[in-house]
């Protein structure tokens, strides 16, 4: 049998993704795909985890998790994509379409994948829908970048890899400065002590020691599963499970009557799943002034004050002139800088990044990570960066990393 063709689609903030794969799915002819028209394809792809545990908790039903005591809304992202994977495959598709696979996993379970994706790929077609060159295939046969809705072929291999290969970025100007300075003189923001944590009897972490101080820009890395949004949910008071604990946060024990709405108030916070919540017809201005009031649209009649302020943040990320334009109609990318300035626009004494460049492509999310860097370097405001992705450009002082074993995860630190 001929091996079947691997196809790379590079993708991009401009690229009409969804579009093409309800073509793809629904055997619309495409003339650079002209074989999968008869073919029956499936979806892998973060969306499809998301419908199948929306599916399984509405109807109190388990569809991908039906061998497995734990809900697939508990698993990591590296066993929740497993799961999807081998519900696709009993399946047995002609082909799988694949988005971003790698989002999301940590280095060890990217490599996983990517050998399992290699073996399928003896077999069945693949189509990978990617906005990183880093996450093509060594084995992809053809290559293709989805520009707007226009799928664009290369003379060869090398002539699209020379073609997108990225340059980095540098931001012009400074961070604007916050109009109230948030006073919190501790030298210390958060001190684990020994903090360890099970579900259901399962230790997840163990005796984990951290101290997070005044303007120090931190890296959180660890496999899928070995405990980062456990320890960010503890820090955010999101999670119970920080009672009991040696836990103290912006000076005052956990479990000694602090107020969530307090600690709220000291962290700027950023995963991408936040944008989702602004789905309404908000300025770009009112976008990051909201972030002033905490609130999602923008309430009160904006201060000269406030607007010279979001005009100065907006200048930075060079979207002035689109301040009056709104923020669902922006690019991924730009929705991502919008966001963290929202988040920053206080400067609160810990910003926290969870996952922050997931989904983006190489170009937004190098201009991404140089905002990052501006802010560590330009701010008091300490900064905690999740990933599992190493980010080239990213420039954290420190590194705390945890280490999966069987009595929980261990943390070290590294400089
Ligand atoms: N509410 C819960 N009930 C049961 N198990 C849970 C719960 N929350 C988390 N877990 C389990 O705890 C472990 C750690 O999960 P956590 O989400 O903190 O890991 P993570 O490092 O953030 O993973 P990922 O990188 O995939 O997001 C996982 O095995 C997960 O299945």
């Amino acid at each position: 049998m001929d091996q079947p063709k691997v196809y790379a689609i590079l993708t991009n903030n401009t690229s009409t993704t969804q579009d093409l794969v309800q073509e793809l799915l629904h055997q619309k002819p495409i003339s650079q795909l002209q074989e999968l028209s008869t073919l029956n394809g499936l979806l892998f792809s973060r969306s499809e985890i998301d419908r199948f545990m929306d599916e399984e908790e509405r109807h109190d039903i388990k569809i991908l998790t039906k061998d497995r005591p734990q809900s697939l809304k508990t698993m990591s992202s590296g066993e929740q994509k497993k799961a999807l994977l081998n519900h696709l495959l009993e399946q047995n598709p002609d082909f799988l379409v694949l988005i971003n696979p790698y989002d999301n996993l940590d280095v060890a379970t990217q490599a996983n994948l990517k050998e399992r994706l290699c073996e399928i790929g003896n077999s069945r077609i693949l189509v990978q829908m990617v906005s990183r060159l880093d996450d093509i295939l060594s084995i992809t046969t053809h290559f293709l970048k989805l520009e707007g809705n226009s799928l664009k072929t290369y003379t060869s291999p090398e002539a699209f890899w020379s073609k997108n290969r990225q340059d980095s970025v540098v931001f012009e100007g400074s961070i604007p400065p916050p109009i109230d300075v948030l006073e919190c003189n501790l030298p210390d923001l958060v001190v684990m002590k020994n903090v360890s944590v099970s579900f259901d009897g399962r230790p997840v972490l163990n005796h984990i020691n951290w101290a997070i101080k005044q303007g120090e820009f931190w890296q959180l890395i660890g496999p899928n599963g070995s405990g980062k949004s456990t320890i960010l949910s503890m820090i955010t008071g999101d999670s119970h499970k920080g009672y009991g604990q040696d836990l103290t946060l912006f000076g005052q024990k956990k479990g000694s009557g602090e107020s969530v709405w307090d600690l709220k108030q000291k962290i700027g916070y950023y995963t991408p799943a936040v944008t989702d919540k602004f789905r309404g017809y908000h300025s770009l201005e009112n976008m990051i002034i909201s972030g002033l009031h905490d609130s999602i649209g923008l309430y009160v009649q904006p201060t000269d004050i406030e607007k010279n302020l979001a005009h100065q943040w907006l200048k930075l990320l060079n979207l002035y002139d689109k301040r009056e334009d709104y923020f669902r109609d922006l690019s991924v990318g730009d929705k991502r800088l919008v966001m963290v300035a929202r988040a920053m626009v206080k400067h609160p004494p810990l910003l926290i990044l969870d996952e922050p460049t997931a989904g983006l492509d190489d170009a937004s999310a190098s201009l991404f990570v140089a905002l990052v860097n501006k802010i560590a370097a330009e701010s008091d405001s300490a900064i905690v960066f999740v990933s599992h992705r190493k980010e080239p450009q990213l420039d954290p002082q420190y590194i705390f990393e945890l280490h999966p074993s069987e009595e929980g995860s261990i943390g070290s630190i590294k400089q």
